[in-house]
């Protein structure tokens, strides 16, 4: 039932240096296993590249044709308040919004998570995972109506087993790039041009 998973073993740095590059964060309630999804997928011990309430994961995939650099966002400690630092969501192009099937209460919070979500980033794809399936797989016959009230994803998964994992992600990712080149948000719109247009004087300025 698990998907397989890619592992990556070491950071190719041609890759690493992609043009294309996106940003993901994670949501949720403490100890739903945020963490333990991305370490899933990537498969390797993660880099902690930033301070203790924040972990970026470096990840590259496939998209088409093209290799994209993804940036996993992961926060260790601060969803305990209930809330993020807006930075957190700052030109995040997706979000993938966890819960544990075993504590309902963390079910019921992701309404508030996905409230902050929407007031900083109104139009960025968001998914919804049912994370800890192996526990009671049961819970796959049960319906989780948030998701499909709010129009998004949703996905059964096992950080554990590693059910759904990949393809969860592979999903997201792909939406990411979606997103990034066809913003829905005038602000991004804007901010995706600006960095074109930087990364033009860049170059110019080198000669
Ligand atoms: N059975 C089971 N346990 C899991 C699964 N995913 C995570 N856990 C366990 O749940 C606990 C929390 O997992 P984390 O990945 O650290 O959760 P988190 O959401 O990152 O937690 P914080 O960083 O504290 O916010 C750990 O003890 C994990 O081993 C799963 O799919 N199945
Ligand atoms: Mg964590």
């Amino acid at each position: 039932m698990a998907d397989h998973i890619g592992c990556i073993p070491e950071l190719d740095q041609k890759k690493y240096d992609a043009r294309e590059q996106v940003k993901i964060i994670c949501l949720g309630d403490s100890a739903v296993g945020k963490s333990n999804c991305i370490l899933k997928l990537l498969c390797v011990r993660p880099q902690q590249l930033s301070t203790y309430a924040l972990t970026l994961y470096k990840h590259t995939a496939s998209v088409g044709n093209k290799t994209v650099a993804v940036d996993f966002w992961d926060t260790a400690g601060q969803e305990r308040f209930q809330s993020m630092h807006p930075s957190y969501y700052h030109k995040a192009h997706a979000c993938i919004m966890v819960f544990d099937v075993q504590r309902k209460i963390t079910y019921k919070n992701l309404a508030n998570w996905y409230k902050e979500l929407r007031e900083y980033r109104p139009e960025i794809p968001c998914c919804v995972v049912a994370n800890k399936i192996d526990a009671d797989l049961k819970v796959t016959q049960r319906s989780f109506s948030f998701a499909k009230k709010q129009g998004l994803p949703f996905y059964f998964v096992s950080a554990a087993d590693g059910t759904n994992v990949v393809k969860m992600f592979r999903e997201m990712i792909n939406r990411a790039v979606d997103y990034k080149q066809n913003p829905s948000d005038f602000m991004d719109e804007v901010l995706e041009e600006l960095e074109v247009w930087l990364s033009y004087s860049d170059t110019f300025s080198d000669f």
